[in-house]
């Protein structure tokens, strides 16, 4: 109360209006119009003087329905009109089928397909690999979960992004996220994930790069930026977002969905954007398919190892493994 009454009485250092926050990243009291300006601006400044968009480019935001995504999906719908970047935005979400949980943001999603009038791609585990993340969780119970969930999440975001003949995929990771990420990095000793954490964009050498506009702002801030965007909206929804920062918006919106044709084909398809035969997601899937949970689980020498033992008593071919993983983003 007292704190409120202080702030309450304080100015913005900008254009002398009432303070609405001290902004975590440089302290300076600003309004709430002034707050969301340079919010708006320095990602702007990082757009451009990172030379992230080529006018007429397609782009795939990462829509989780989280406070990120939710937030990278305002902004960037915003700059593109006010800049005329000129640029096809999308929102892709992956729907790893984890109820009560991707459900409800996957509503939010919705939602800000409505809002920013961006058109929304949902592809879902289910019909990417045959099974969903609480069909996985039943078959090798919760202590390696992650590791499916954080492979299969960074292929379905590619073959979603192909889908959608996107030139580029952004991503709602933060300078917090990516501070986390240098880490662990350190801790697990993996240099070479090390060296190329921290760049803004990752994958130039691949179909599809992805970028992290986020690179440089604080999840305070984006905290801040989605409390004042739930502020502005209307009574109903205000309350929904309260509720949960990932949302429970409900709408009969229809959800584009994969058909069955595109089922994973073992990366022989032409069409599998990693062009790589036996990624790490073929080898999890491939071991899920046969009963062998475990067979992908732990690091790729093993798992080609390990393949490898089993292929050759099968007097299959050789299974080669491509290291996959969440913090490569
Ligand atoms: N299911 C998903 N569908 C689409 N994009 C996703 C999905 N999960 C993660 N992403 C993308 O990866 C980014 C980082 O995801 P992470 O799971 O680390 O969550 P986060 O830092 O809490 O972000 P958010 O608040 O947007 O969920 C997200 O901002 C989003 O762009």
């Amino acid at each position: 109360m007292e704190q409120e009454r202080e702030r309450n009485g304080r100015l913005c250092c900008l254009c002398s209006g009432r303070a609405a926050l001290r902004r975590p990243k440089t302290l300076q009291q600003l309004c709430r119009e002034c707050f969301f300006r340079v919010f708006e601006d320095e990602i702007h400044q990082v757009i451009v003087s990172n030379g992230l968009f080529t006018r007429g480019e397609r782009v795939a935001i990462g829509a989780s329905g989280g406070k990120d995504s939710t937030v990278l999906a305002y902004v960037l719908a915003k700059l593109n009109q006010t800049h005329d970047y000129g640029l096809h935005l999308f929102l892709l979400s992956v729907d790893e089928g984890i109820t009560g949980y991707r459900d409800d943001s996957l509503e939010t999603v919705h939602r800000n397909q409505i809002q920013y009038g961006l058109p929304l791609k949902v592809v879902s585990y289910k019909d990417l690999y045959g099974w969903t993340m609480d069909e996985i969780v039943a078959t090798i119970g919760k202590k390696n979960n992650c590791t499916f969930c954080g492979v299969f999440r960074r292929q379905a975001l590619d073959r979603g992004a192909a889908l959608l003949k996107v030139d580029k995929l952004v991503t709602g990771h933060n300078a917090d996220d990516i501070a986390e990420t240098v880490l662990l990095n350190i801790l697990r000793g993996d240099i070479a994930r090390l060296s190329r954490c921290t760049s803004i964009t990752t994958g130039e050498d691949g179909p599809i790069p992805r970028c992290k506009p986020f690179k440089y702002t604080y999840e305070k801030e984006i905290a801040s930026i989605l409390q004042m965007l739930i502020v502005v909206l209307p009574e109903s929804s205000s309350k929904i977002w309260k509720d949960s920062d990932l949302g429970r918006f409900s709408t009969s919106l229809d959800q584009v969905r994969i058909s069955g044709f595109l089922q994973l084909q073992k990366c022989q398809s032409k069409e599998h954007v990693n062009g790589v035969k036996w990624c790490k997601a073929c080898v999890l899937l491939d071991g899920l398919n046969r009963g062998l949970p475990k067979l992908g689980i732990g690091r790729s020498h093993g798992v080609i190892g390990a393949s490898r033992d089993r292929n050759e008593r099968n007097g299959g071919k050789t299974i080669e493994s491509k290291q996959c993983g969440t913090l490569d983003f």
